[in-house]
């Protein structure tokens, strides 16, 4: 059952700009929900509205998950822990923006992706007997290594890497969940057992034998298998025979239709033993990945450019009819009321507005054209120039024509639209907080709390409410960077060897992730919501009847330890396709480590509550 009310379900994102939410209906007093997304294993995922995000940020994801009866000394440090995902920023790691407790379920607010996700591609692909050329597996590969290689230098394991939990947002992939399922199940080691899509799961984690870094990129090898083949690496016909294909069976190979260097890379991420297995690190310095690495840079590069120029185009667009329109209602209703004095004021304030705006083109043009300039230099001296260096040059760019303006400006003692954008995006340029949350309330205080009378009487003008006309180019160029530009930072952060990635903005953590979560214990109401949840879901596949009916024979064969040949061929009879019984029987693994886990603990209590009656009685 939703705890949320979807306040109508518009498809597309010009309808739901134009939602108007009540207040009292906004949760957390900014989101609004517009549409079901879809429902996890942890919990229910909403596309939300935020009513207080940066232009272009409105749409973002709501993840709602029932806490039940989680303490509040879990509460805090799962919030704490939130806090610490959301410092961290990569273009290919969905955004975490922030989390919060709501009626009684722990939200997670993250980027929205509308491309969906890979396994959602994968499937479109298999449908249409189309499959991915291996220049974009690559491509989606790389950035995935990047992804994972910047988490894992903060000592951050995802313990449940699977095409599922890999988002596409303009061709540019995004690995969502990170460091989430350790902050849910309170229990490190818990959430790998519980979390783990048994199809990704290496094998020392399905043999309990720890998780560690090595254990997400053997996840990402069996990503990579499905993105050439799309089907999984270790298919069988039931959770048992995949565990013993992935403990002890061969590493597939790809087809011929993919290149030798690519399934090498394939096969040092499938080695069995961790200590073999390649790094994400590693894997980013091989030749074939540099080699591809380099030509996706200048690829991306590319790409920005065009960006720039047709994003600059629209704004100007938008900002040129906004300016059509405010003049209509003015001469409209105002020029009719005025006194004579007030007309020849407004004749005044009309001449300034025009000179403003000759301004503001010529200024737009220059600007467009060092922008140009800063780019084509950039794709011809990427290797040799640093990235700062050309930031340097953008801002005294902006400097300059900021100068100009401002000097033009003067004289007729009115600035102006484009005296007002450009020294706004300009402060937003230098001093934009990395932290998404403060450059979000940042943006705010700049762009809404800054506005002139001047601005707020225009707002008042217009006959519907609007959003602010954003000041895309200028927004986009000095504002925080754009996947691509953040992309090719990291690329080539990696390419000259630069092992802290310095692109980061997040601090490297000395302590793992993990370490502060392996303190807390077993969030066992969160274990169990989740083993409730997939009864339900596979009640709901199978039917109620046929689902006990399956539960109990999987029970008692596994008990008596039968022939997997022959629970097949019971199942059949009870089923029309077997595989149908593949999460029954996940179902009964989860609760049994559930039971092993909770006896545990009582004996570590019961231990524990010896030890401290020893220590008092010594
Ligand atoms: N950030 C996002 N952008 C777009 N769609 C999303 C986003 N997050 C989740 N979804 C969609 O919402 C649905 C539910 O997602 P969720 O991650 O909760 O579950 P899941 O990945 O299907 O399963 P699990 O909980 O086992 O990982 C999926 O269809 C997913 O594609």
């Amino acid at each position: 059952m939703p705890k949320f009310r979807e306040l109508g379900a518009p498809k597309c994102r010009d309808s739901l700009n134009t939602t108007t939410p009540d207040q009292n209906s906004l949760i957390a007093k900014r989101y609004s929900i517009q549409q079901r997304l879809g429902r996890g294993s942890f919990g229910t995922v909403y596309l939300v509205r935020d009513t207080k995000a940066a232009f272009g940020e409105h749409l973002k994801v709501l993840k709602e998950i029932p806490v039940g009866g989680l303490n509040p000394n879990e509460t805090v440090q799962a919030t704490q822990e939130a806090q610490l995902l959301s410092q961290l920023h990569h273009p290919a790691i969905l955004k975490f923006y922030t989390s919060f407790l709501e009626r009684d379920a722990f939200c997670i607010i993250t980027e929205y992706c509308e491309d969906r996700d890979l396994d959602c591609k994968l499937e479109e692909l298999r449908v249409a007997g189309q499959s991915l050329s291996e220049k974009q597996v690559t491509e989606w590969l790389i950035q995935l290594l990047l992804g994972v290689h910047y988490m894992h230098q903060r000592r951050i394991l995802h313990r449940d890497l699977k095409a599922k939990n890999i988002f596409l947002k303009r061709n540019i992939v995004k690995i969502g969940d990170f460091g989430v399922s350790c902050l849910l199940m309170g229990s490190c080691d818990l959430a790998t057992t519980f979390t783990g899509t048994p199809y990704y799961m290496s094998p020392e984690a399905l043999s309990h034998r720890g998780y560690d870094s090595k254990s997400d990129i053997w996840s990402l090898g069996c990503i990579l298998y499905e993105m050439c083949c799309l089907e999984h690496a270790f298919e069988g016909h039931n959770f048992l025979s995949v565990v013993m294909k992935i403990v002890e069976g061969s590493s597939p190979c790809l087809p011929d239709t993919y290149s030798r260097e690519l399934n090498s890379i394939m096969q040092s991420m499938l080695e069995k033993d961790p200590l073999s297995r390649i790094s994400a690190a590693d894997a980013l310095r091989t030749k074939f990945i540099e080699e591809n690495m380099q030509s996706i840079k200048h690829k991306f590069s590319g790409l920005t450019l065009r960006d720039r120029c047709s994003g600059g185009n629209t704004a100007q667009i938008l900002r040129a009819v906004r300016k059509v329109h405010l003049q209509t209602l003015r001469e409209r209703s105002e020029v009719q009321k005025m006194t004579p004095r007030e007309r020849m004021r407004l004749r005044k304030l009309q001449a300034a507005d025009e000179e403003a705006r000759k301004l503001k083109l010529v200024a737009e043009e220059k600007y467009q054209e060092n922008r140009l300039r800063v780019q084509e230099f950039r794709s011809r001296n990427f290797q040799k120039v640093s990235v700062d260096v050309l930031n340097e040059r953008e801002e005294n760019t902006a400097c300059q024509i900021q100068q100009v303006t401002a000097q033009r400006n003067t004289p007729t003692e009115h600035p102006g639209p484009m005296g007002d954008q450009l020294c706004t995006s300009e402060s937003l340029g230098h001093d934009i907080p990395e932290d998404p949350q403060s450059a979000e309330a940042y943006y705010y205080e700049e762009r809404f709390e800054s506005c002139s009378e001047e601005e707020e009487e225009e707002e008042e003008g217009e006959e519907a409410p609007e959003e602010p006309v954003p000041s895309d180019t200028f927004h986009q160029t000095f504002g925080q960077d754009s996947d691509l530009e953040a992309m090719i930072k990291h690329m080539k952060n990696v390419l000259e060897g630069d092992s802290s990635g310095a692109a980061s903005v997040a601090p490297e953590r000395s302590e793992p992730l993990t370490a502060a979560q392996g303190t807390r214990g077993i969030n066992c109401t969160m274990v169990k919501s989740r083993i409730q949840r997939m009864r339900e879901s596979v009640c709901q596949r199978l039917g109620g009847e046929t689902f006990q009916k399956v539960y109990d024979y999987l029970k008692q064969a596994r008990d008596r330890s039968e022939s997997e040949g022959h629970i097949r061929e019971a199942l059949s009879r009870l089923v029309d396709r077997p595989s149908d019984c593949f999460e029954v029987d996940q179902l009964l693994y989860y609760e049994e480590l559930l039971q092993d886990s909770q006896n545990t603990t009582c004996f570590d209590k019961a231990q524990a509550g010896a030890g401290l009656t020893e220590q008092s009685g010594s």
